[in-house]
């Protein structure tokens, strides 16, 4: 069965638009549909000296394959056209409407997921909303609690989990309570079962501080907060292990032995996984009541309308959210 998966390119002088472009090239399992302003879509693919042919998306027939050249569109103006590279606030609102859309037709069950392309998250809070992410935004769409965000790689060797995202560094240590790491093991627990096949799936938890605290002697929360919150995971059956030192818990030896690895804070899991395999991992919303997946970078303004946009990312977002999608709900 062919799925239909809606695809938001996202801030519209970014990259996002040439990976939507350029991903109209590739044979593809699922039926795409971009949720975007079709001028936007063609200047692009004139710019970039790629043919395209935009289709209206017709959500009462049943999805068909993609055809490489032809790219299905459901269509949503933006405010002024955009110029490649320079961010616009008055094209904020287009941005989260795309989002909106996007929301809209998997909850009607109009499309099996939705993939992301990079947003600028700076410009969407300039124009006025408080805007942390994707992860945070379609969780209120959805009025669902804060999704779990997950980065794997594209052959699922490597699945780092964030216990806290987008907030700054400083906040970290108070943003870490019991209830809430109970929610995120929770989560990867269910979600690696019911969305990818893993059953009681090995979870490594990394410490906060250096060497896990060293015994309470470099910091509190490890011993206090992060080991109860196992111990008590591992009471409800989670096959949690932890907390360990996170100097060393992307090595070789300890990965062997994970399917997910939970780090504290964003910058303490997200440089391995993309120093690994930056271009071939995969964003994803586990605890969504929809199928999110999204790019593993973000919308290098520079390189918009070049050459050297790399769509590794958003071909393996696109095949994972369909592979979430066969899975069901
Ligand atoms: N999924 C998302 O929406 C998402 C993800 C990450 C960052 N962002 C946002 O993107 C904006 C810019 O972030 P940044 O500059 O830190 O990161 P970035 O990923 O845009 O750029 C980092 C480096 O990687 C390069 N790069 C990124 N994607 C590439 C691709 N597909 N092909 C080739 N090279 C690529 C860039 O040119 C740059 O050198 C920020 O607002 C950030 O919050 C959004
Ligand atoms: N933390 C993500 C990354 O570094 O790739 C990114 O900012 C995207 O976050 P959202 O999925 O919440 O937009």
């Amino acid at each position: 069965m062919t799925h239909r998966l809606v695809l938001t390119p996202g801030e519209p002088a970014g990259i996002g638009p040439d990976l939507a472009v350029r991903i109209a090239q590739q044979a593809q399992d699922v039926e795409l549909v971009a949720i975007a302003d079709p001028a936007l879509l063609a200047d692009r693919a004139r710019a970039i000296g790629v043919d395209l042919v935009l289709e209206p998306v017709d959500y009462d027939t049943p999805p068909v394959a993609h055809r490489p050249g032809h790219l299905k569109i459901d269509a949503l103006p933006m405010a002024r056209p955009a110029v490649a590279g320079q961010l616009d606030p008055a094209n904020a609102d287009y941005v989260l409407a795309c989002l909106d859309q996007a929301v809209a037709r998997c909850t009607a069950g109009h499309a099996a997921g939705m993939v992301t392309g990079p947003v600028h998250k700076a410009v969407i809070n300039q124009a006025g909303h408080v805007f942390s992410g994707h992860t945070g935004y379609l969780a209120a769409r959805c009025n669902a609690p804060t999704p779990v965000m997950m980065l794997a790689t594209d052959t699922g060797d490597l699945r780092v989990v964030l216990a806290t995202v987008h907030i700054p560094l400083s906040a970290v240590p108070g943003a870490l309570d019991g209830p809430h790491l109970a929610y995120v093991l929770d989560t990867v627990h269910t979600q690696l079962a019911r969305r990818f096949g893993i059953t009681r799936p090995r979870i490594l938890v990394a410490g906060l501080n250096p060497h896990a605290g060293e015994n309470g002697y470099l910091g509190h929360e490890d011993d206090e907060i992060i080991a109860p919150a196992i111990a008590a995971a591992n009471q409800r059956g989670i096959d949690a292990v932890g907390p360990l030192p996170a100097d060393t818990l992307f090595t070789p030896h300890q990965l062997a032995r994970a399917d997910a690895i939970v780090a504290m804070y964003h910058d303490q899991g997200l440089p391995v996984i993309k120093h690994a395999a930056f271009s071939r991992t995969v964003n994803i919303s586990l605890g969504l009541p929809i199928v999110r997946t999204s790019v593993d970078h973000g919308t290098a303004l520079s390189l918009a309308a070049t050459a050297d946009v790399d769509t590794g990312s958003m071909t393996a977002a696109i095949r994972v959210a369909g592979d979430m999608a066969r899975h069901g709900a």
